[in-house]
């Protein structure tokens, strides 16, 4: 299939940035693999390798990038948006999510597996990266009244928009793709089972396997294994996004600050600036819990993020510092040997 430039999301943004060369070719990445990537452009899908100092460390999915005729990439455009979070294990860096995603479609669902710290976890992922959220609940086939599921949804961001969904009814796929007309972009994030798998095949018409789920705990096993960016009826494009289920954030105090901003807008009011909002009088946040107006459980979750960020903004802008010491030590030995050489 061949699609425009404008078809695969470009826009002014790119555009006004610094001009490619002459005989560049733009292309839309759609897979990054270790040693290449895929590139969709106006001749279609193409692999491409990188020219150094540039890696495929450094591209995402959706990454716009320009390429020589011999299809190495040397140059990455600068991003609208960035999804990242912190790397799994002990391992401080960020690793990269997608790139130029609009719409962050944040899925959970009608059941037991329903959890308001994970939808606020990545309400402040999609607002720290500049994305617009939408939540998707699945399964609203299965349960007695889904309404109360997304009015619980509904009051864990300011106009927050929540839909419900059947994954396999058509008409309410088309729902979802309403945020996808064309050239626009979504990315799809939630837990194991929640039934990404299930809206990116209706949405793309692509038939990616499915596991069916664990009856006892509502989880389904893991079964999405590749990131990619796939084309959408509608004219936009959606990216899975598998392994999403352990997600830690970092550097996203004001996206916890946008989702909690009943919350922190009330700590302003405190009496005290360094307010703990526990004991001190004259404690907005503790007034309004006394009066109803706060529910204990949103500010316990407040807290718990702002903490978990704190410290891995920590332990982050710890291992930037160590890796900009140790660059010092090799150019410093690097000079050494070259001042020996008498170069
Ligand atoms: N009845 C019903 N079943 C659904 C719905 N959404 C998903 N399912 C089922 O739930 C199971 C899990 O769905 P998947 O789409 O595989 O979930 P996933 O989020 O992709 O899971 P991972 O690939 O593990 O991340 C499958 O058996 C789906 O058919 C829904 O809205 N209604
Ligand atoms: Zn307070």
């Amino acid at each position: 299939m061949a699609f425009s430039l404008a078809d695969l999301g470009w826009s002014n943004f790119f555009l006004q940035q610094d001009p490619q060369d002459d005989g560049d070719t733009l292309y839309r990445l759609a897979h990054v693999h270790r040693d290449r990537a895929e590139g969709l452009g106006c001749d279609g899908p193409v692999v491409l390798t990188t020219a150094p100092p540039l890696t495929t460390a450094e591209l995402a999915v959706g990454d716009w990038v320009a390429a020589d005729p011999d299809f190495r990439i040397r140059h990455r455009f600068d991003r609208k948006t960035v999804l990242q979070r912190r790397a799994a294990g002990t391992d401080a860096r960020t690793q990269l999510i997608a790139a130029n995603v609009d719409t962050l479609f944040i899925v959970g669902s009608c059941n037991a597996d329903f959890s308001p710290a994970r939808l606020e976890r990545y309400l402040a992922l999609a607002k720290g990266a500049g994305c617009y959220p939408v939540v998707v609940l699945t399964k609203a086939d299965l349960c007695d009244d889904p309404g109360t599921f997304r009015a619980q949804a509904e009051t864990l961001a300011p106009l927050l928009t929540v839909l419900t969904v059947d994954a396999h009814a058509a008409e309410d796929i088309r729902q979802v793709a309403g945020w996808l007309g064309r050239g626009q972009t979504g990315a799809l994030v939630g837990s194991s089972g929640v039934g990404k798998t299930t809206l990116l095949n209706g949405l793309t018409g692509q038939q990616e396997d499915t596991q069916a789920i664990r009856e006892d705990d509502a989880k389904g096993r893991h079964t999405t294994t590749a990131r990619g960016l796939y084309p959408v009826a509608s004219g936009g494009w959606i990216i899975d996004t598998p392994g999403m289920r352990a997600l830690r954030l970092s550097d996203a105090s004001q996206g916890i600050d946008d989702v909690f901003e009943d919350v922190s807008s009330l700590a302003t009011q405190c009496r005290f600036s360094d307010c703990t909002h526990e004991t001190e009088p004259g404690c907005a946040i503790l007034a309004a819990i006394e009066s109803g107006d706060l529910d204990p459980a949103r500010l316990r979750r407040w807290q718990k993020l702002r903490r978990e960020d704190q410290h891995n903004s920590q332990t982050l802008a710890q291992a930037r510092a160590r890796d900009k010491a140790f660059g010092k030590m090799v150019r410093n030995v690097v000079a050494g040997k070259k001042s020996k050489r008498g170069l």
